[in-house]
Formats: structure tokens, sequence, C-alpha cells
């Protein structure tokens, strides 16, 4: 690729990104471009780790730069979006990924014809396994939308979808790795409970995970079936799948869905 990306934000997504489109080679080192409010300790870090050019000079990060990367908290996208207001030029495309921030108030604040896409990554980038949705705004053509589809390809798979899914997105796919954790945080507790030591545990744990996200992958299963196929008549799964039956494991995982979707819009018309 022969555009210069600039990353505003340099937090822990940011770095899975970076961490993902360096390892790949698509762009040369030189070509991502990476700052952030004001931590040169956290700059020096990321230029240290992965040679990239870290600079606090915004200004100058602008001129170079052909994609302007959004990546700062939904809080201080206002501010950052006013400072671009007067620094924007026509050949910049803008990609967010900030939660929450809509299309359509990246457009307002930055005015006409300006490209923006908006994306959902998550932090699996950092080994280049992020499941990426991706929205185009009005002023994007196609050939724009392929360059951000190519780019966050590096880094994992992607979907392009429409704006109005994003909220359910950022639920299921943006935060839905916190999730797993969880759950695995959870068995593993509840193992080293039972007398089990903790790296036994997290290392069965993990493979477990691996496993049945590989089965989901490529086994052409559902996961209805792939839970069927574990579920022997009064054996061991099914006594505790009763358990988390029973407790109203759906209508929480519906309730943490539903959680992060709603603060999704919330973060949308907090904007407003
Ligand atoms: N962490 C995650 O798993 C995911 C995060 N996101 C979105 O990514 C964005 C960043 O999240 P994190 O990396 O977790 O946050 P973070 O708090 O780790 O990083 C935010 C970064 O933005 C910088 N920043 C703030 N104002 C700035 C400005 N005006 N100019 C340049 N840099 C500025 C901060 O200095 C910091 O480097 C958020 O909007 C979040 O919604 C999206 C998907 C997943
Ligand atoms: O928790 C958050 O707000 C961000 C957005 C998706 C994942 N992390």
């Amino acid at each position: 690729m022969d555009k210069t990306i600039a990353f505003f934000g340099a937090g822990n997504l940011a770095e899975a990104i970076i961490a993902g489109i360096t390892r790949k080679n698509v762009v040369t080192n030189e070509q991502v471009l990476v700052t952030n409010r004001s931590d040169q300790e956290r700059l020096d870090l990321i230029a240290e780790k992965y040679g990239v050019i870290c600079n606090q000079d915004k200004e100058e990060m602008i001129q170079e730069a052909d994609i302007i990367i959004l990546a700062m908290k939904p809080k201080d996208a206002g501010d950052y979006l006013n400072w671009l207001q007067d620094h924007i030029q026509p050949h910049h495309i803008v990609i967010s990924v900030i939660a929450g921030l809509s299309i359509e108030q990246i457009e307002k604040t930055l005015g006409e014809g300006v490209p923006v896409i908006r994306t959902m990554p998550n932090t699996s980038a950092l080994i280049s396994q992020s499941a990426t949705a991706i929205a185009k705004g009005t002023h994007v053509d196609l050939s724009q939308l392929y360059f951000a589809e190519e780019l966050f390809q590096t880094v994992g798979t992607t979907k392009i979808v429409d704006e109005e899914q994003m909220h359910t997105i950022t639920a299921i796919a943006g935060s839905g790795p916190a999730f797993f954790y969880y759950m695995v945080e959870s068995m593993e507790k509840a193992a080293i409970e039972a007398g089990l030591d903790r790296d036994t545990a997290l290392e069965l744990l993990t493979q477990t995970v691996i496993g049945s996200g590989k089965m989901l992958e490529s086994s052409g299963e559902d996961p209805e079936q792939l839970r069927k196929n574990i579920t022997s008549p009064s054996g061991t799964t099914e006594a505790g799948l009763n358990q988390l039956m029973e407790g109203g494991f759906d209508k929480l995982i519906k309730a943490c869905v539903d959680g992060a979707r709603e603060r999704s819009i919330d973060i949308t018309n907090a904007q407003k």
C-alpha cells in the first residue's frame, strides 16, 4: 500500500492494529505515524516495539497522512474533530474505530465531501485475529471502502455492514472478547476451587476455547449442534448445562449484550 496511515490515539486498540499491520508488512514502518494526547513515554514504547514513527506534532502528521485513524475514547473525539475540521485535506480518508461515534456526527463536524469509514475491530488484531465490521459513510467510494477492507484484513477477518448494526456488533464483537475472557476467568476460578492448579486449568481452558473456536469456524456445524454432540444423555455436560439453564444463563447473556449495546446507543446520543 502506498498510503501513510496516521493513528490519533495510541492506546490498547491502536497498538493491536499497529502490531497487526506492521507484522504483515502491508506498509513500511515509516508509513505508520502515531500520536496520542500527551504521553511521550507511551509513544516511545510504541516506537521501540514496532519501529513506527511516533510524533507529538499533530499538524506535521496531518501533512504527511493519507489515512487518518480516529483511535481515541469517545469522550475525546469531539475536541479532536473540531481541531481536525481546520486541517482536513481533500485526499484524506477518515477511519474511526470509536464505539458509538456515528458517521453522521463525524461528517457533520468535518464538513461536506469527507470520506468517513466507521469500523469496529477488537483487540485480537494484536495477533491478526480481529473480527472487524466496516460501514461506509456518505462520501466513500468503492475503492476507498475496499482499501479499508484490505487494511483490516491484515489484522483478521472483515465484514461490510450497515451502520445501524454497529451498536449490536460493538456488543458482540468489539466487547465480545472480554465476555469470553470473563467466562474463562470464572471457569478457571471454579477449577482452582475444585483443587486444580492454576497453570493446568488455564492451559486446558485456553486450548478448549481455541478448539471450540476452530470447530465453529471449520466443522460446518452450527453451535447448537456442536453443543449437542458433546452432551450425552444423563452425562456430565448435561449436568453442567442444566445448572446454566436453571440459573438463567440465556437471560444473563441477553442482558450482557443489551447492556453493551445500549451503552453504545447512549454514547451516540451524548455526542448529539
Ligand atoms: N479496547 C478495545 O477493545 C476496543 C476499543 N475500541 C475503541 O477504540 C478507541 C480507543 O480505545 P482504547 O485503545 O481501548 O483506549 P485507550 O484509553 O487505551 O487509548 C486512547 C488513546 O487516545 C489518545 N487520545 C486522546 N485524545 C487524543 C487526541 N485529541 N489526539 C490524539 N490522541 C488522543 C490517548 O492519549 C490514548 O493514547 C475507543 O474509542 C474505543 O471505543 C473499539 C474496539 C475495541
Ligand atoms: O469498552 C469499550 O467501550 C470499547 C468498545 C468496544 C470494546 N471496548
